[in-house]
């Protein structure tokens, strides 16, 4: 039996995938009026991408800007992500920044997630699930690959470290350079699914090509799929009314 997630009334891990809409604004102004222009889309959770913000290594410009997005998103569950220039983010951080960014995050009281890339130090990552979990904030512990899609066994494998770890949403996100490599992470998916994991996952295949894993996670095993706002943040996310018609006809369907 898989285990689920509710936060502020919105359950990860059944029904059909839950939509997550990214911020991605330079500026405060920009984060408030993206904020503003996010809840009339009305997503399931909303995450903020920091590295895209100008002051990103600033943690008091950061935790001043956060109060903000807060404010104007009131009920949406929120995930704060720094994602590094070597998983394909805006910004390269040293790993002192990264943890104290992290921790500040979750110690704020305003995110439910914090997103940590699985691929740093174990004991850091542990720390940082430690640090999330002790101010009760979830963490979602994910990998990038903007070039390729590794093997199905390499990407189980990453996830079910994930897993291991103590991550709460084990997630992955790769590039297809094939329709095959599509197939790929779907197989993957499935198989992470039904056979290793206890508690909900995330997978996408990222670009046009891949497009169709960010529309059938209810099929193959995704909880949560990312839709476009006012801006995408990775390479074949599709504007969220149209993201949200697919999946409630798929869901539909089962
Ligand atoms: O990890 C992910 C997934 C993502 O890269 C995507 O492909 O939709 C978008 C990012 O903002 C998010 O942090």
């Amino acid at each position: 039996m898989q285990k689920t997630i509710t936060v502020k009334g919105i359950t990860i891990g059944e029904g059909a995938p839950k939509i997550c809409v990214p911020l991605v604004g330079k500026t405060i102004s920009d984060l408030k009026k993206e904020a503003a222009y996010l809840q009339t889309l009305d997503p399931d959770v909303a995450e903020w991408r920091v590295d895209f913000f100008e002051y990103a290594e600033d943690v008091a410009k950061v935790m001043e800007a956060l109060t903000d997005i807060r404010t104007v998103l009131c009920d949406i569950p929120l995930i704060f992500t720094f994602r590094s220039a070597k998983e394909g983010g805006e910004k390269q951080i040293d790993t002192a920044s990264y943890l104290e960014l992290n921790k500040a995050a979750a110690k704020s009281e305003q995110v439910e997630f914090i997103d940590v890339e699985l691929f740093n130090r174990e004991e850091d990552v542990k720390t940082l699930i430690e640090t999330a979990h002790a101010c009760h904030v979830f963490v979602i512990v994910s990998n990038h690959d903007f070039d390729k899609t590794p093997p199905k066994e390499e990407i189980v494998a990453r996830l079910r470290k994930a897993q291991e770890l103590g991550g709460d949403l084990p997630k992955i996100a790769v590039m297809p350079n094939s329709t095959a490599d599509v197939l790929t992470l779907l197989d993957a998916t499935l198989t992470m699914k039904e056979q290793y994991a206890d508690r909900p996952i995330i997978t996408m295949s990222m670009a046009g090509k891949g497009v169709i894993s960010r529309l059938a996670g209810e099929v193959f095993g995704s909880a949560l799929t990312f839709g476009a706002g006012k801006q995408a943040s990775a390479p074949g996310q599709i504007p969220v009314a149209e993201l949200r018609q697919v999946l409630s006809l798929l869901h539909a369907s089962r």
